[in-house]
């Protein structure tokens, strides 16, 4: 099996450090607004690659933080009048809900920030005691960057290029402008922990790297996390963390591609987001996760309503392949050839494009042999199904799938439909002919066509 590796920039073959175990930390939400299709996405994707090594036979422990103190949730909270735990609790229960919808199994451990202050603090104090960092007199702590030999070497790049290059931060109380903040002191009111250096909270950046330590150990196989993270929350996580144990912190770096919106990262701060749960309130959840699986895990997708209807057409192919079979077990010759190409792919760094590609070309053969060798189609559809669980999808029952993505590409809903068909019946009665004549143009104009007869009105949808 091979994977890409951000620190190498190169595809590496995966040993992992115990023979037949995966430790993996994916950077997980800050809880204090919905998740959005970014946030779907590294969930996804590490959904199916747990999904897959554990296909391989790994046994994998899958580590996914929740940050859950914050500013942003400090700030979302004095707005919203309400408790920091109140808006985090409420947050957390909707990522889950929007998971579970989305068909992304729960991670192995969910550490959250506030229930490993103590970690975070030894650590850090372990830092302060090799140099690695100091407290200053406002009762913030930093990190010493210049200290740390390798910093830079995950983005390939060089402290003084950093330092003319960015807007690093001007701060009296740091030593250099590239230090950053480990403990951030608390001002009058706010949420905070005593620690050594008084009361405070937590930086985000070492909250990673005490919880990853914490769950997996000093030394780990894979970490993970979006597009936007390896500048410069995971250089710092590998500063702190390998200055802390003197040993490598993480093998295998793995980011996923960013979802944009028109080009540009989709994100809070831009406001050009769409929450998990507003695009599931219109669309078929799986066809949701189709479209995120159907784009390589590192490649970015342009999300538009356009890919969602790609992607149901898609899904619609390959659940009218197994519609009005039952299922056989997966174990004919013809069967295994597939799931061979599929293992071969999927072992090409995760490669789910190609991986779907064959699952379309399993769907054709299926789709042949049900007029002939309705047992063969069987077979060969129970492997389809089987190999749609790898990647979390065909799952459902086909009917349920075909009907309900039936009624998602109407236009109106059913009620809206009968509500027109009514106005139109009371127009005639009035001798309005005109009025009904338009109702009927309306709803023709959407797609929807009147039938009258003498038992009434009936309605269709018009051939796609
Ligand atoms: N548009 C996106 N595409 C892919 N991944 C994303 C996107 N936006 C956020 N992520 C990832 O989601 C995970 C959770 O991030 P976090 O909760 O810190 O969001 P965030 O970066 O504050 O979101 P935003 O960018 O919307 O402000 C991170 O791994 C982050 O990289
Ligand atoms: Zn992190």
């Amino acid at each position: 099996m091979h994977i890409y590796n951000t620190l190498t920039r190169r595809k590496e073959p995966f040993t992992p450090l115990e023979a037949g175990k995966v430790s993996m930390y994916v950077c997980g939400m800050t809880v204090y607004d919905y998740c959005h299709l970014g946030h779907a996405r590294v969930m996804v994707a590490f959904d199916v690659i747990t999904r897959y090594l554990r296909e391989r036979g790994y046994d994998v422990n899958y580590v996914r933080n929740i940050t859950d103190i914050d500013d942003k949730i400090l700030k979302r909270a004095d707005e919203n009048g309400e408790s920091i735990t109140a808006l985090t609790e409420r947050m957390i229960d909707a990522m889950h809900e929007d998971e579970a919808r989305l068909f992304v199994l729960p991670p192995s451990h969910e550490p959250r920030a506030t229930g490993h202050i103590d970690d975070i603090v030894a650590m850090i104090e372990t830092l302060i005691e090799k140099g690695f960092a100091y407290a200053a007199d406002n009762g913030d702590v930093y990190y010493r960057v210049r200290k740390f030999a390798d910093y830079g070497k995950l983005n390939n790049r060089q402290l003084d290029d950093m330092r003319a290059g960015s807007r690093v931060d001007v701060d009296v109380h740091k030593e250099d402008p590239l230090d950053f903040v480990l403990w951030k002191a608390a001002k009058p009111g706010e949420a905070h922990w005593a620690s050594p250096w008084g009361n405070g909270r937590p930086g985000w950046h070492i909250e990673c790297s005490a919880m990853s330590t914490c769950c997996l150990g000093d030394t780990f196989d894979i970490h993970g996390g979006g597009p936007d993270l390896t500048f410069p929350h995971h250089e710092n996580e590998i500063a702190q963390s390998e200055a802390a144990t003197g040993k490598t912190y993480v093998n295998t770096w793995m980011h996923a591609g960013a979802v944009r919106v028109n080009q540009e990262k989709m994100s809070k701060s831009l406001g050009n987001f769409f929450t998990i749960r507003d695009v599931l309130a219109e669309h078929d959840p799986e066809v949701v996760r189709f479209l995120l699986v159907a784009s390589h895990y590192r490649s970015p997708i342009n999300y538009s309503v356009d890919s969602l209807t790609e992607a149901r057409k898609s899904l619609t192919r390959l659940y009218t392949a197994l519609e009005g079979l039952e299922l056989g077990a997966a174990n004919s010759d013809d069967a295994s050839a597939y799931r061979e190409r599929f293992t071969q792919v999927m072992d090409d760094d995760f490669n789910t494009p190609e991986a779907l590609a064959v699952m379309f070309e399993l769907a054709r053969e299926v789709n042949r042999a049900k007029q002939e060798q309705p047992n063969e189609a069987a077979k060969l559809a129970g492997e389809l199904k089987q190999l749609g669980s790898v990647l979390g999808l065909l799952q459902q029952e086909p009917q349920t799938f075909l009907k309900g993505t039936q009624q998602q590409g109407m236009p109106l809903s059913e009620s809206e439909i009968e509500a027109k068909i009514a106005q139109r019946i009371e127009a005639k009665a009035n001798k309005d002919f005109a009025q009904a004549d338009a109702i009927r143009d309306e709803l023709a104009a959407l797609g929807i066509i009147l039938k009258d007869s003498r038992e009434g009105t009936s309605w269709v949808l018009e051939a796609p």
